[in-house]
């Protein structure tokens, strides 16, 4: 642990963070007793606490910052916390485009559709594109442009077609958060404070393209020569390490954001929050998925849910320089689901149905052992085929659901039913199914319905082991789940398979699961218009029956 300072004030104490003392929030005089809840506001006196309760009641969080030799800063609960509570809100301190990026507006974030004859509108400013005029004026994009056109920079991006990601829009996010030294340094400040682990990627090949491009986009290029190497590949490191992915289905925006508090959580492969953004400030929510004890920590996830732990683990320890340990990532089995898990071919001759797993899964190149008959996998060679069955999936053709059903067949032998692979494809599945142009509910089969309905639960057996509770992944299956369910009731009750009131029985258990994804989804801003339409439409229904 390097950084001895926490990035954010979270003690909001004049004399320095994380001071044991303070000054009393009512009279300013020096007090060493704080709010035993969140440990951020100081009193010298009883009478003062109780005094300030009233404006603190709503301030206080049910969160606080910890530290520890492992994890650095991170948060625990305060308090016990109820699933579902929004237990902060943030609004970023910069936002700009991811590393590599398809084409977008350095204006409003929205991605732009590149036509073949390439008539972009281009900022009259700097020459970066944007939606249109309207959006040179974005608080985000104007100091930028006002160095570039100060500096006589313009920029002559060839946008290389619709869906191809750009390399040049690497330089933004760093570049906006220099920029706030001189706009405002006391944000500039509280990034500088943020955990960089530049040390440990400073000779990695993806820093050293960062040095020529970045810093040399940033010095040579805009004259920005009062940053140094150090500090322009110090601030890369930080957004690299820190900022949220921001993602929005309305205006097709992916981009990053960094968010001092939200950042301070650790992470864990089976997460206790999920977060969404809002309003045109990008703002996060963190919300809790299921209920929190007093004193347990707080967790995001950095990675993949879906994934194996082999490449959890190898894409936390590229991208945010750390060997995860958790509970999931310890445990072969990955609580039971066997994610990672390939059937043993031996034991299959045998008429066995038998998993290799990890003997250790905390090395990454540990042997793969049979639970049954011990065979042996090198564990190379389980990361080989992992690599070969990742390109294939890329390769699989995601406009035919022929394609992805001929890839499960293709491993029907070899992978276990929960393999990371195999899921990977039959989520892609449950979407295509119901939702797909050629595919939509009413069009499918009713075996296909049908599938579609045993996909959905497959999944939610998963996701209520690794992502339980009001996560995202459950409410998007729970509503896929219903949607499917109530097809095949009234194409059930129309050709006499079942009677009225067992039609009425499974609606009105479409209409529980309904409600559930509701509560879940109710959060994200793409999800809510639909839900109440699907929940009048579902009461109609049943009102109907
Ligand atoms: C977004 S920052 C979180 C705040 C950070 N702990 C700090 O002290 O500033 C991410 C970094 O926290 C540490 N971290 C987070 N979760 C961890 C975990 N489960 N195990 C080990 N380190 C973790 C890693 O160093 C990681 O790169």
């Amino acid at each position: 642990m390097k950084e001895k300072t926490p990035p954010y004030n979270f003690l909001q104490d004049e004399e320095g963070p994380r001071s044991m003392t303070g000054s009393c929030a009512v009279c300013k005089a020096q007090a060493t007793q704080c709010c035993s809840g969140c440990h951020s506001v100081f009193y010298c006196c009883r009478d003062h606490q109780k005094q300030h309760w009233k404006i603190h009641k709503s301030q206080c969080t049910p969160y606080k910052l910890s530290i520890s030799p492992e994890l650095g800063y991170y948060l625990v609960a305060a308090r016990d916390i109820r699933q579902g509570e929004v237990i902060l809100r943030e609004t970023p301190i910069i936002i700009g485009p991811k590393v590599v990026s398809l084409p977008l507006c350095l204006g409003c974030g929205r991605r732009l559709r590149v036509s073949e004859n390439d008539d972009t509108y281009m900022c009259s400013g700097c020459g970066w594109p944007l939606c249109g005029p309207q959006c040179e004026t974005c608080p985000e994009h104007v100091p930028e442009c006002n160095l570039m056109k100060e500096r006589g920079y313009r920029a002559s991006i060839k946008l290389q077609g619709d869906g191809k990601k750009e390399a040049s829009y690497c330089s933004i996010a760093p570049l906006r958060c220099l920029l706030l030294k001189k706009h405002d340094p006391a944000k500039y400040e509280t990034i500088l404070k943020l955990q960089s682990h530049l040390d440990e990627r400073r000779d990695t090949s993806l820093y050293n393209i960062f040095k020529n491009n970045i810093v040399g986009f940033i010095q040579n290029a805009l004259g920005l020569t009062e940053f140094s190497d150090e500090t322009i590949l110090r601030i890369t490191a930080i957004l690299d390490t820190n900022a949220f992915e921001i993602r929005r289905s309305e205006g097709d925006i992916k981009i990053r954001g960094l968010f001092p508090k939200a950042a301070m959580m650790s992470h864990d492969c089976k997460a206790n929050t999920k977060h969404v953004f809002s309003g045109s400030k990008f703002d996060v929510e963190v919300i809790t998925t299921v209920p929190i004890k007093k004193g347990e920590i707080i967790s995001v996830t950095y990675t993949q849910t879906l994934w194996g732990t082999l490449a959890r683990r190898a894409h936390l320890k590229q991208s945010k320089c750390f060997d995860c340990t958790c509970l999931r990532c310890s445990d072969p089995t990955e609580l039971g689901t066997y994610l990672g898990a390939i059937n043993c071919s031996l034991c299959k001759n045998k008429g066995k149905d038998s998993k290799i797993v990890s003997a250790s899964p905390l090395d990454p190149s540990a042997t793969w052992k049979c639970e049954d008959c011990g065979h042996s996998i090198p564990g190379r060679q389980i990361s080989w085929g992992n690599d070969a069955i990742r390109q294939e999936i890329t390769m699989l053709d995601k406009t035919k659901p022929e394609s992805l059903e001929n890839f499960l067949g293709k491993y029907k032998d070899a992978l276990h039913p929960n393999n990371w692979h195999v899921l990977e494809v039959k989520y892609a599945l449950s979407q295509m199914y119901g939702n797909m142009k050629g595919y939509l509910l009413s069009e499918l089969s009713d075996a296909l319905v049908e599938r579609k309905i045993n996909l959905c639960t497959e999944l939610l057996e998963i996701a209520d082991v690794l992502d339980p509770g009001a996560s995202r992944l459950r409410g998007l299956l729970l509503y896929d789940l219903q949607a499917a369910m109530v097809v095949q009731a009234k194409r059930d009750l129309e050709n006499e398979k079942i009677t009225k009131s067992a039609a009425q029985d499974i609606l009105a258990e479409c209409m529980t699961l309904l409600q559930q994804s509701t509560e879940i989804l109710k959060t994200e801003e793409d999800m809510k218009k639909l839900l109440e339409e699907k929940l009048v439409s579902l009461t109609k229904d049943l009102e109907f029956q």
